[in-house]
């Protein structure tokens, strides 16, 4: 076997959540490939402890001591020998250890953008699916994968769409490979259709019952605000050099097409495929080479149509905000991002209603003033202040 044949290890951070098991999946078809190094999770004890008995990696991490110690005890039980860590530094190093080839980044939210940087510094192949990580930080993060040679691959589906679109080397501005736009589809939600008098009343469960995907609920609820589509305009922007007016948001219902690059010659060029991650994912395990993703092969007959529309930037205000955001530059994006982790989790505890969350992130925007974002205590400082200007406005008489 070659050296880039040779068994890539890969660290899985939050593996226990919908894209870390899909991820495992992928691996477990190809155990010439891959050998899984480290799996992490934040409190799913019982859960990490199937995947490393199904697994075998060489460590495991759990956000709190106690946890940790229930997971050693039973993996000696087991008979396993598998280091156990606890806390947040654990999460840095496993994803930047010597040992490490590959880094799935599939933490979700701000908490992923420690340990996703660390990857990134030690110079790893990154697949990137916690687009809140590039959110808050991407200036700093892309600077962060030049300078430190790391291949940053785009997990997130139109992202991955979009890669597959493009030349190989596409950065330094679309315009000089002849792309004059990005078409990012987003598939309208749940609530696709729906007028703002409706929303007031939605519940978490019908937030988080995407049509097309089966995700975590943090994301599901984006989708369904149109803050996912918003916080994927600035991952593009970030991923592909482009500016916030390069990128359209098509509304596409099936999810078929993942997302499209448009030509000066008048070309479109779109990656199709059914809904299941397991593509993009095997995509960025095997690049440049593809492999078996385990997805059933798309039937053209059955799915019949491909219907396009504008997004209702009235109904769901989270996608504008986004642009203005991106535009604002500087911290105004992690400000975006910490607000909405904020409320989103309030919406789904029941203290906060679906038009609510445009309403706290709108408002903490036009509050907080954004600052140049160059150093990562800057982000983290944008990052804080968000989250506690959030939870002021909830707890307002
Ligand atoms: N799901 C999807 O199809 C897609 C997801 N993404 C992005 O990928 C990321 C993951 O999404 P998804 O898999 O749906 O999310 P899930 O909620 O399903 O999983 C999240 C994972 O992160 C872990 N985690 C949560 N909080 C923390 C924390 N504070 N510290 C350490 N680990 C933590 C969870 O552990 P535990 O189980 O213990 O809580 C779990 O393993 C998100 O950024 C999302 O936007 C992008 C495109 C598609
Ligand atoms: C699978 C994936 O990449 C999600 O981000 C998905 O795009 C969510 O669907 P929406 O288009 O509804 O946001
Ligand atoms: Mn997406």
């Amino acid at each position: 076997m070659s050296d880039s044949r040779r068994q890539q290890r890969v660290t899985v951070l939050g593996a226990t959540g919908s894209i870390g098991t899909s991820t495992l999946d992928v691996i477990a078809r190809h155990p010439e490939r891959y050998r899984v190094h480290a799996l992490t999770a934040h409190r799913s004890r019982e859960a990490l402890l199937a995947q490393c008995q199904r697994h075998r990696p060489s460590l495991a991490v759990l956000d709190d001591e106690r946890d940790a110690a229930w997971l050693r005890e039973r993996l000696l039980q087991a008979g396993l020998a598998i280091e156990v860590r606890a806390g947040q530094q654990a999460l840095s190093e496993v994803a930047s250890d010597v040992e490490v080839d590959v880094v799935m980044a599939a933490i979700v939210g701000a908490a992923g953008l420690l340990p996703t940087l660390a990857a990134v510094r030690a110079g790893k192949r990154v697949l990137l699916a916690n687009k809140e990580a590039l959110v808050m930080s991407g200036a700093l993060f892309m600077d962060a994968v030049s300078r430190h040679g790391a291949t940053l691959l785009p997990i997130d589906s139109e992202h991955n769409a979009i890669y597959q679109c493009l030349p190989p080397e596409h950065r330094g501005g679309l315009a000089r490979h002849g792309v004059t736009q990005l078409l990012l589809t987003a598939s309208g939600g749940p609530f696709r259709g729906w007028s703002r008098e409706r929303l007031a009343a939605v519940t978490p469960a019908q937030a988080c019952a995407h049509p097309n995907w089966s995700m975590g609920r943090k994301i599901s609820v984006d989708s369904a605000t149109l803050m996912n589509k918003g916080l994927e305009l600035i991952e593009a922007c970030w991923l592909f050099d482009a500016r916030p007016e390069q990128v359209q948001v098509v509304v596409h219902p099936q999810s078929v097409i993942h997302s499209m690059a448009a030509y000066s010659d008048g070309s479109v060029l779109a990656q199709l495929g059914n809904p299941d991650m397991r593509t993009p994912i095997a995509y960025g395990l095997a690049w440049p080479e593809r492999i078996d993703a385990g997805v059933e092969a798309l039937d053209l007959f059955q799915i019949a149509r491909l219907d396009f529309e504008a997004p209702d930037e009235t109904a769901f205000p989270c996608l504008r905000l986004a642009r203005e955001a991106m535009r604002a530059g500087g911290t105004a994006p992690a400000i975006l991002n910490g607000a909405n982790e904020v409320a989103v989790d309030a919406f789904l505890a029941g203290r906060l209603s679906f038009p609510g969350i445009g309403e706290l992130v709108g408002e903490i925007l036009a509050t907080l003033p954004a600052e140049r974002g160059d150093d990562l205590e800057t982000v983290l400082g944008a990052d804080a202040r968000a989250r506690q200007a959030a939870h002021t406005w909830l707890n307002r008489g």
